[in-house]
């Protein structure tokens, strides 16, 4: 899940872009990235690391400009080598530049024609520098020579037509303005909004609303799927819908843990969705297994807190903050490599003792994937002195690949795959394991909106909302296993191909 910006501003926007990325960094941690434009000329800088230590303040001092977009990655493709650090730029036409959130399943077919159709290299093995070749030759296509709203819209309609797959993308076009689009399911989070300043107004994209808000942007709406957004260096703002029959389906994950609980994704509070997770759960407990023995509840920080607390409250039993979390340490499960991810758990979670010692407890987390934390986390619990440790996921088992940004592409790493819940209970050795289900979680999330008449849930049951064909799948596991996808690159062991130092 990466997170993308972009700003039409009255002033210098550098400072803007860094500070909306560090409200996006828990959308990806592997690297980040800036371009901004100013008379004529683009300045980027993109590598590995959090957005703090890639830019220095010689770094921002160069990003100068009105106009930019803004980049932070957690690689689904290709490798985390900083070459595949976005925004990618194309030349022609006009000079574009663009960060996308999401994944694109037909890839490889878009590179060959790519190639055989248009002669156009592709250098990394991102989906994301296919995508921008493909709107970049869209947009030449319709041979602008004073590019307008129009180009830009139709060249859209091409890349939805062409491209299949999950994709929220903000682009910059040379000496023009800035232009944004969801994919016709709107499996990615696009919004935008603006800020009045005494110099006029300004436009801002982003993946979440969390970041409009940190800047002082007052949030419009989010766009709709197959929705575009074109803000010109002017700064009118135009939309158009560019699909043919956009669908409303949001990838439920963002809900249960990707997105921050403060932002608002298609409508629904994430706050509000993850409380009544909590509220549901807490229900299914009651209903199953009434005369439970629970002596007090407690998350498993960060994300689970919103929901562990009303599924105490649910229970009427405590909740107690029982794992202290290290703030220096991030997010877990969007690190690359699992060797760093286990490692991970134990330095980010410490048990306060007492809060265990003699105790049922019940552990609650918003989801168990790989089973990274959960294994460990009733390891801690047992070593803390608890009696019996039960656990409780907010979403149901996740057994299926996720192919639209969430770097999961093969079943067998999945703890669920291939097992019941009772021989997940017995892997993490768990006393006792309760999920979510699937129409409670839907139910939970749609109640905000009750628009939102389907979400993506693949990762629960397998039903793709693009449509995936089983070879697929079994090619990515192949992939998967050969490490040739999200492949951890050692840090500087490799030369790129444009990057400013
Ligand atoms: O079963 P797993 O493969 O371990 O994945 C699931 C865990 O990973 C995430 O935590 P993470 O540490 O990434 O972020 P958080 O601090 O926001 O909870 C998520 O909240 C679960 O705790
Ligand atoms: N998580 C994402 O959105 C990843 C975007 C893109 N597929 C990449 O790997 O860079
Ligand atoms: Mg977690």
């Amino acid at each position: 899940m990466c997170g993308i910006i972009g700003i039409v501003g009255q002033g210098p926007v550098n400072q803007s872009l860094y500070d909306g990325l560090t409200v996006l960094q828990h959308r990806g941690q592997d690297a980040a990235g800036i371009v901004t434009y100013h008379d004529g000329r683009l300045y980027l800088r993109k590598g590995n690391g959090l957005v703090r230590d890639v830019f220095r303040a010689r770094h921002m001092q160069e990003l100068v400009g009105n106009i930019g977009i803004g980049h932070v990655r957690y690689p689904t493709a290709g490798s985390s080598s900083s070459a595949e650090a976005q925004p990618f730029y194309v030349n022609s036409p006009f000079g574009i530049t663009l960060g996308h959130n999401g994944n694109l399943i037909n890839t490889e077919a878009l590179k060959r024609e790519l190639f055989l159709q248009d002669r156009r290299h592709i250098n990394t093995e991102s989906d994301s520098e296919v995508l921008l070749n493909i709107f970049a030759q869209e947009l030449l296509h319709q041979q602008p020579l004073h590019l307008e709203p129009e180009h830009v819209f139709n060249a859209v309609g091409a890349v939805h037509r062409r491209c299949r797959g999950a994709y929220g993308v903000v682009a910059m076009i040379n000496g023009h303005g800035i232009v944004a689009f969801r994919d016709p399911y709107g499996i990615r989070p696009v919004v935008y909004g603006m800020r009045e300043t005494a110099a006029g107004l300004e436009y801002m994209v982003a993946s979440e609303s969390v970041a409009l808000d940190a800047l002082g942007f007052k949030l419009i709406r989010d766009l709709a799927p197959g929705e575009a957004i074109y803000i010109d260096l002017s700064g009118h703002l135009h939309t158009r819908q560019c699909a043919e029959a956009p669908q409303y389906s949001p990838c439920i994950f963002e809900y249960v843990y990707f997105a921050r609980p403060d932002s608002i994704i298609d409508d629904v509070f994430v706050h509000k969705a993850r409380m009544r997770m909590g509220d549901y759960l807490g229900r299914k407990i009651m209903r199953e297994w009434p005369d439970h023995d629970i002596d007090v509840v407690i998350p498993i920080p960060e994300t689970s807190r919103t929901s562990a607390l009303e599924l105490a409250m649910r229970l009427g039993v405590k909740y107690r903050e029982g794992f202290i979390k290290n703030r220096y340490i991030a997010r877990t499960f969007i690190m690359p490599g699992q060797t760093e991810r286990k490692k991970s758990v134990r330095q980010k979670l410490n048990p306060i003792g007492l809060e265990f010692q003699g105790k049922n407890v019940l552990l609650v987390d918003d989801s168990i994937v790989r089973g990274t934390t959960s294994r460990e986390i009733v390891m801690m619990a047992r070593d803390a002195g608890a009696r019996r440790v039960y656990f409780a996921s907010a979403s149901p088992p996740v057994r299926y690949p996720n192919v639209y940004g969430i770097d999961m592409p093969a079943a067998h790493e999945l703890i669920a795959h291939g097992r019941t819940e009772q021989e997940v209970c017995e892997a993490i050795c768990a006393d006792r394991l309760i999920y979510q289900d699937l129409p409670d979680l839907v139910r939970a999330v749609q109640k905000g909106n009750p628009k939102l008449a389907r979400f993506d849930t693949a990762v629960f049951d397998g039903d793709y909302v693009t449509g995936v064909s089983p070879d697929y799948l079994a090619a990515l596991e192949q992939r998967r296993a050969e490490g040739k996808i999200a492949v951890r690159v050692p840090r500087q062991a490799h030369i790129d191909l444009h990057n400013t130092v």
